[in-house]
Order: structure tokens, then C-alpha cells, then sequence
């Protein structure tokens, strides 16, 4: 059962696709954005929405509605991740789509953007029950993702293991001589399947970099900073991992279940542990005490790290915030009216589409290997990952500088104006 929408009309509500399209408006304006390449990249390209149906352990059947926007392909094939979560909708795919759309065209990366997932809670399901929801999610996707088509990768609640899942069940569809070929269809897979060394640390490893090269650019030292992490997955855990071999002290950590803090410090591996014992929850960890959830933005520290869920940080716990810095690892975490709040308190925000970049960026690499059929070690994935982070670090900070903007402003400047650039090349739009 499949509903296929070409070209979806623009649509303005609450949330977080309310919030790209503004932040689009924004950077748009202030460029002064072709009209007709205006009204291409406010509207997604493809929406696919799937109903299908999955036997679950106890015998009884269960329809799963899953879905993939792909937003823009004016670069490359569609890219991005599937999340498995309750709040996954239509909007919610259209506005992780297009913010991919605007991070690999950020990254100079050869990638449009796309986005989807499965409307689930997965604590709810077995493995084995998670396992065939995927595959069935996978048979009805179709041949409508492809290695050189549309490329997903690991999101909220997905992992190698899903990405595993979904290259096996691809490459059952395929003939002999395309199932060697193929193995680029996804990212972020085991590195037994064909991943690649460093994709599981490239997005937290990317978070860390940013913040290293702001504070290099404040002349600011990182050891002793006290900071808190939203969101302790894939993410948060290697954010933190990072931050704390170079000196710097994390002292709260909050997930689905609830926020824990300690002031002298909480060692980021004890905790990985203890959470990892603990079905993947910090609740508990002896090393801390619990506080309430809506005492956490407003602790006492110098970086934040939302690396969970969109709309988190909001104009009500924004005025609240102590920190001078907030490192976007999740996607979407700010709302423009929080950032309006920030920005005025003079706090600084690197933006999702910079500072979680690595690890679309470490995806571009995995795909690139499979491709080329090369394999890179450790070192090499990370200091090309370093490399380009750089540069694009760089590059925001001088648009920043020289037209007095915001970083994410100055961030969706550089990637508009690269897909601008692509149609007036390709004489669609002169
Ligand atoms: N995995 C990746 O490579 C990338 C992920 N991202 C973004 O980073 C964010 C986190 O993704 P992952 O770490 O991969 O997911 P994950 O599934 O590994 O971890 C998610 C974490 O967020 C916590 N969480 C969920 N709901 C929450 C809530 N309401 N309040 C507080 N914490 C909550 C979970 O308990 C868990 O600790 C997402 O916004 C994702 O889109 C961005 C770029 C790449
Ligand atoms: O690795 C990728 O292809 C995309 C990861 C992702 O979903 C994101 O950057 O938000």
C-alpha cells in the first residue's frame, strides 16, 4: 500500500518543519534567492508513504506506516537517515529531508537529502519483531532507494544492525551480479557488511571537532568546561567520549527517561556502561543524582549538546540557559524563537547542519569505498573527516564575519547559494 506525492506544496505548521522553512525564508531573503530556485527547494521533491503489514511474535499481525521524503537531488543522490520513533510523520520526514538537502550541500558533499523512518516506539518490539519490521519496511521502499538513488543511514533508534537488515533484504531482490555491486545502498553499516572504520564516531567526533575549533577561534582552553549532554545514543556518548579526553568535565546527561547530573564530574565511559546494562537508559547510575527534566537547559555550565530529539530547546527553557555555547548535535533541537532568545543573549549556536555533519560525512566515505571497492583504516577515515569539517568550519565563520549573520544563517547561506549556483550552471534558471 503505497501512496506516492510528487512536488508536496509548502506547508506551514508548528514544529520543526516550521522551523527549517523559516530558517530557509531567512537565509533566502537575505540573498536575495532566484524566485524560481526559491520555489524548487521549498517543496520536496517525493514523499513515499508505506502501510505494511508484519507477524509479530505472538501470531497476530501489525500494519506499520513508514515513510521517505526525499527533499532535492540537484547534487546527487537523495541521502539521509531512518528513525524509528513515535513522532515520525510526514512533517517530520519533510523537515529532516530538507535539512539534509541543506548539510551535504553545506559539506560539498555530491548528495541531495532525504529523510524517513517507521512511526514506532521500539522498546515496545523484540529484536527478532524489529528485525521484520525492517525487512518488510525495506521490501515495500522498493526500488525507490538505491545506491545511486537514495542512500539511507543510521537515525534515532536505528543502528548498524538495522542497516545490516536492510542491505540483506535489498540485495535479495537483486540479480546475482548486482548484489556484489550494491553494497552502497545503505550506510553506516557493521564493518563485517561493508561499513566503514569510523562511521559509528564520525557524528559525535564531528560534534567534538566543532566545538574545538569555536573555542580555538574564542581562545578559549576546553579542559575543565563543564558540559551537559540531551541524548546519550550514538550521538551523545561519542560528543562526549571526545570532549572528555581533551579535559573538558561533563556534569549532566539527560535521555527519554529523565536527567541526572553530578557537579564534580561523571565519567563518560561508566556511564556507556552502566547504560548499556541498563537498556540503554542513565536513569540509575550511581555516580549522580536525578534532577527534573526541566531543570536541565537552565544548569550551571559552559556548552550544551542537545543530541536527542528537534524542538527541545524552546523560548520558555531558553531564557534560563547559563552556557555560551550550544553545539547542535541533534537535528533541529533549537526553535527560532529560542534562538531569537540566544542569539540576543549573546550565546552562540553551531548549527545542526555543521556541527553534526561528520557523520553524513563519514557516510559519504563508507559509500565511496563500497563504490570504489577500497577499504580505509581508522586514521585515514578520521583525518579526512577532520579535514573537511575543517573547511567547512572555516568557511562559515568567514560568512559569519564578513555579513554579520548568525552561524546557522551564515550556514544556509553557503548551502543555498551552492544549489543556486548548480541550477544556473545547468541553464534551467539563468
Ligand atoms: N546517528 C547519526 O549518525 C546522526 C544523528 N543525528 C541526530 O542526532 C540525534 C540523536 O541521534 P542518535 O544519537 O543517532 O540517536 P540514538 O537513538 O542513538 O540516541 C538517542 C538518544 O536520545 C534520547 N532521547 C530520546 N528521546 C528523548 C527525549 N524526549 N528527551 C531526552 N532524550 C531523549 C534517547 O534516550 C537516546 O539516549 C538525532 O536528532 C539525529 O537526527 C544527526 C546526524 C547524524
Ligand atoms: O549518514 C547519513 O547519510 C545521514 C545521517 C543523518 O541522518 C543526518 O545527518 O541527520
Amino acid at each position: 500500500m503505497t501512496t506516492r506525492v510528487t512536488k508536496q506544496k509548502k506547508q506551514h505548521k508548528q514544529g520543526m518543519l516550521d522551523n527549517v522553512m523559516r530558517q530557509f525564508d531567512n537565509a533566502a531573503d537575505i540573498i536575495g534567492l532566484n524566485p524560481n530556485i526559491r520555489k524548487i527547494l521549498e517543496v520536496t521533491n517525493n514523499e513515499l508513504v508505506v502501510h505494511f503489514p508484519v507477524r509479530m511474535d505472538n501470531g497476530e499481525v501489525e500494519v506499520f506506516t513508514g515513510y521517505r521524503v526525499q527533499h532535492n537531488n540537484a547534487l546527487g543522490p537523495y541521502k539521509g537517515g531512518l528513525r524509528y520513533h513515535p513522532t515520525v510523520d510526514i512533517d517530520a520526514a519533510r523537515a529532516l529531508a530538507m535539512w539534509m538537502t541543506w548539510k551535504t550541500s553545506l559539506a560539498g558533499l555530491p548528495y541531495g537529502g532525504a529523510k524517513g523512518g517507521i512511526q514506532l516506539d521500539p522498546t515496545k518490539y523484540s529484536n527478532s519483531e524489529l528485525e521484520r519490521i525492517t525487512r518488510r519496511f525495506t521490501y515495500a521502499l522498493g526500488d525507490n532507494i538505491g545506491p545511486e538513488l537514495d542512500i539511507p543511514a543510521p537515525d534515532v533508534n536505528t543502528n548498524a544492525q538495522t542497516m545490516a537488515w536492510i542491505l540483506d533484504t535489498y540485495m535479495s531482490t537483486k540479480s546475482p551480479a548486482e548484489r556484489s555491486t550494491n553494497m552502497h545502498v545503505v550506510t553506516g553499516k557493521p564493518i563485517g557488511a561493508g561499513g566503514s572504520e569510523g562511521r559509528d564516531r564520525a557524528t559525535g567526533y564531528g560534534v567534538f571537532l566543532t566545538i574545538k575549533f569555536w573555542t580555538e577561534s574564542k581562545k578559549v582552553d576546553l579542559k575543565d568546561k563543564k558540559f551537559i549532554v540531551q541524548g546519550f545514543g550514538n550521538v551523545g556518548y561519542w560528543a562526549a567520549h571526545f570532549l572528555e579526553k581533551e579535559g573538558a568535565v561533563l556534569i549532566a546527561v539527560q535521555d527519554a527517561y529523565g536527567s541526572i547530573t553530578n557537579e564534580s564530574g561523571i565519567s563518560v565511559e561508566k556511564l556507556f556502561e552502566f547504560s548499556q546494562a541498563n537498556k540503554g537508559s542513565i536513569l540509575g547510575f550511581s555516580d549522580s543524582h536525578a534532577i527534573d527534566n526541566t531543570d536541565f537547559f537552565g544548569l550551571d555550565c559552559d556548552i550544551i549538546i542537545p543530541a536527542a530529539l528537534g524542538n527541545q530547546i524552546t523560548a520558555e527553557n531558553a531564557q534560563h540557559i547559563k552556557a555560551y555555547l550550544i553545539a547542535e548535535g541533534a537535528n533541529g533541537p533549537t526553535d527560532v524563537e529560542a534562538e531569537e532568545i540566544l542569539l540576543k543573549k549573546g550565546i552562540d549556536i553551531i548549527p545542526d547542519i555543521l556541527c553534526n555533519s561528520g557523520g553524513v560525512i563519514g557516510s559519504y566515505y563508507e559509500w565511496l569505498q563500497n563504490r570504489n571497492g577500497e577499504i580505509w583504516q581508522l586514521e585515514e577515515v578520521m583525518e579526512k573527516l577532520e579535514k573537511k569539517l575543517r573547511e567547512s568550519f572555516s568557511k562559515v565563520s568567514e560568512i559569519s564575519e564578513d555579513r554579520k549573520v548568525d552561524m546557522r544563517t551564515a550556514a544556509f547561506i553557503i548551502a543555498i547559494e551552492r544549489l543556486e549556483k548548480t541550477y544556473v550552471q545547468r541553464g534551467i534558471f539563468p
